[in-house]
């Protein structure tokens, strides 16, 4: 299994390409717009209690409701690979440590929850069976499995779960750069190649396969090898809806967090934030039409995953807040996102790897992909550059950092990461 990376993988081919670090990823689509990358805030506030509007997504309460709206504190978030999903953590992280919540985090510290695995709860540090759970947030990598994760946060919380999904289209271009070590795309010199005769690379057994192909599908933990038949679609989709309260689109990131702070009943400042585990230009292009269409057929299942609730996200926009509200909210959003780009930034954008200054925020440079990063501007007073520290501190950092305050106590006093299994105390907080 895992451990350094954030990408565990086992095949041959990758196995040349151990030292890389870990990538993210990109393209433009063209029924969709792409959207900008945001940029963030500190959270505030809000007491950790729990009212939760039901399992149905569909139903979630909106923000007029504002009397009974209590910040919701037990969270499930399936991190769908490459889907801006590292810029949500952050999110679910900030908003974590400054309420000090608990966190569900992979056994002995690493960086995914046994993936490519189906989830178990066994691979939460200090699950003990038959134990009532004390953790707030479920947030690492994971191939979902209802009943499992349904063992994870407190039962006597209602725990609101969600999940982001990307065009396929991007999320596939962005995938054969960043898991370019992965078996089926190796050999291939392009994603054009790979595409022209997916068989003479992709092999269904292949136990790295699902980063070829319908990786949402496998992250939802369905088979992404499986029939694209209506029956098969239905199903998969109803089950989706039915262990899910928010599906989330990156490509409308602004709009898709306005509606989670609405069903969160979260602030502002705690949803805003900077892009994180972006690749740089250098190893993007526009795709041709008919690799568009290669892709949508080759990703049916993932196809039909993102158009059903890309509808279903801008109905429920109708429904709940209306255009006009969310074009302001969104408004706001990116205004507060630029201050604080002033604010914490010393170029007030993202950087080139090479140019990040302070090592400890570089993010995990993986595959064929240029991940950008950010410097913090300096001679911020100590409780700004906190807060802009952790807006731009890339995902395995900051949840090793977050792993130690909740799993190691001053009692520990091991050397390396396979001492960690020594510890022990499940401290509330840091
Ligand atoms: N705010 C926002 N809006 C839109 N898109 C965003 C945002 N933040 C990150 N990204 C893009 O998401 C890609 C990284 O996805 P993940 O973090 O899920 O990757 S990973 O699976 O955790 O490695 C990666 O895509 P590519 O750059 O195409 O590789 C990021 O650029």
């Amino acid at each position: 299994h895992e451990e350094n990376g954030k990408k565990p993988w086992t095949s041959r081919a990758s196995k040349k390409l151990k030292s890389q670090p870990l990538p993210p990823e990109t393209a433009p689509l063209r029924m969709q717009r792409e959207s900008s990358p945001s940029k963030t805030v500190a959270p505030q506030a809000g007491e950790a209690v729990e009212d939760i509007k039901g399992d149905n997504w569909q139903t979630l309460g909106n923000s007029s409701d504002e009397a009974a709206c209590k910040p919701k504190t037990h969270i499930v978030f399936l991190k769908v690979h490459k889907s801006a999903s590292s810029t949500v953590m952050n999110i679910l992280f900030r908003f974590g440590e400054t309420r000090n919540l608990t966190f569900a985090f992979p056994f002995n510290g690493a960086s995914q929850l046994f993936y490519p695995h189906f989830f178990a709860a066994e691979f939460v540090e200090g699950f003990v069976a038959g134990q009532a759970s004390q953790f707030n947030i479920l947030c690492h990598h994971m191939r979902f499995l209802p009943t499992e994760v349904r063992n994870k946060p407190p039962r006597t919380h209602t725990t609101f779960y969600f999940a982001i999904l990307r065009n396929p289209v991007h999320l596939m271009e962005s995938s054969f750069t960043y898991y370019k070590g992965t078996s089926a795309f190796f050999h291939a010199k392009s994603l054009e190649e790979f595409l022209q005769q997916p068989s003479r690379f992709y092999k269904a057994g292949d136990s790295d396969s699902q980063y070829a192909k319908n990786l949402m599908t496998f992250d939802f933990g369905f088979n992404h090898n499986g029939e694209a038949s209506a029956r098969h679609v239905q199903l998969m989709l109803q089950a989706i809806k039915t262990a899910f309260n928010l599906i989330l689109i990156s490509e409308y990131f602004d709009e898709s967090m306005v509606l989670l702070k609405e069903a969160l009943c979260w602030d502002l400042d705690s949803v805003v934030s900077f892009p994180l585990n972006s690749r740089d230009g250098s190893t993007r292009a526009p795709l041709p039409d008919f690799t568009v269409e290669k892709i949508k057929n080759w990703n049916k299942l993932d196809w039909e995953i993102y158009t059903h609730f890309n509808q279903t996200f801008w109905e429920k926009i109708d429904r709940d807040i209306g255009r006009k509200r969310m074009s302001q909210e969104v408004r706001a959003l990116q205004k507060r996102r630029e201050q604080l780009a002033r604010t914490c930034l010393q170029e007030g954008e993202s950087v080139a790897p090479q140019e990040i200054k302070d090592q400890s925020l570089l993010p995990l440079q993986y595959g064929q992909a240029r991940i950008l990063g950010y410097n913090l501007k300096p001679g911020l007073d100590k409780k700004t550059e906190q807060m802009c520290r952790r807006l731009i501190t890339p995902e395995l950092q900051y949840s090793r950092s977050l792993y130690t305050s909740q799993w190691v106590t001053d009692k520990w006093h091991g050397e390396g990461k396979e001492n960690v299994g020594l510890v022990i105390r499940h401290t509330s907080g840091k």
